[in-house]
């Protein structure tokens, strides 16, 4: 079993991907089954740090303007990972993981507020780092805090697992004749303006010569099999 030379990598975790079949919020089974598949990937001896979405609870840029000014709407698009990153949390502490979740936002009551220092020193220890509250920053998203932790975190990947299994021509939900990549690279990504991630993710992610897989979260075992080498994907490298 080869698995690729990753020391340390940062997993950003689609929030939508947190709602299995249904529509809104937290699915039960399926976090647990997320929760699996972390410990499979620390099983084959890699440190995982995993930044939390929150789609599937509240997006700043769909509730901005109903009476709420945009950073007022992004703090509650930011406490959504929060509340998905303590449900992780707990099922990883259920199986016996060792975890601790982590906030750019500071709620020192609720979860530990983020410091490089101690995030590195977490993942010294072989447990797992929950990240919540993206930036910390209005007007950014998890993904951008996906390619900020990673670079800082000194992770050798960002693997964003989302809904969907790499990046394609165009949003394969949408355009069902649109072809996946196998490799891509950021300047390709963002001249061609795929929209599987926000640019700013990927001008960070060039700036800091940072490596991206993105690959499908809805398959169970799916981050393992791509730390081996063997799952469906799309390699980005500069
Ligand atoms: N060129 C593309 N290739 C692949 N997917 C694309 C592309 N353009 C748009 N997408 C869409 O991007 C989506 C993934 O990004 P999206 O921002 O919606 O979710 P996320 O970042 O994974 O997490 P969250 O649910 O927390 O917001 C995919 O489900 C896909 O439909
Ligand atoms: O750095 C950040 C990250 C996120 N937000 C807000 O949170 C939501 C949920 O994050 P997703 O990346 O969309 O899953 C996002 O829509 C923003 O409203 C933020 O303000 N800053």
């Amino acid at each position: 079993m080869a698995v690729l030379p990753y020391k340390r990598v940062l997993v950003k975790l689609s929030g939508e991907a947190l709602m299995g079949g249904e529509a809104f919020g937290i699915d039960r089974a399926t976090v647990r089954r997320i929760a699996e598949d972390v410990i499979e990937a620390v099983k084959l001896g890699v440190e995982v740090a995993v930044v939390v979405g929150g789609g599937n609870i509240f997006r700043g840029s769909q509730i901005a303007g109903m009476g709420l000014s945009r950073p007022a709407a992004d703090s509650m698009g930011m406490l959504a990972t929060a509340m998905n990153v303590i449900a992780l949390e707990a099922q990883l502490a259920s199986l016996g993981q060792s975890a601790r979740a982590m906030s750019g936002v500071a709620m020192p009551s609720v979860v530990e507020t983020y410091t490089r220092q101690q995030a590195m020193e977490h993942l010294a220890k072989d447990r797992v780092v929950l990240l919540a509250g993206g930036t910390g920053n209005p007007f950014f998203t998890t993904d951008t805090g996906g390619a900020l932790r990673a670079a800082e975190l000194e992770c050798n990947v960002l693997m964003k697992g989302t809904q969907v299994d790499g990046i394609y021509s165009a949003d394969p939900k949408k355009d069902p004749a649109a072809t996946r990549y196998d490799h891509i690279t950021h300047d390709e990504v963002i001249r061609k303006d795929l929209k599987i991630m926000d640019t700013a993710a990927f001008a960070l992610a060039r700036e800091a010569r940072l490596p991206i897989i993105v690959f499908s979260i809805q398959q169970p075992g799916s981050l393992a099999a791509v730390l081996r080498g063997e799952g469906r994907c799309t390699l980005v490298t500069p």
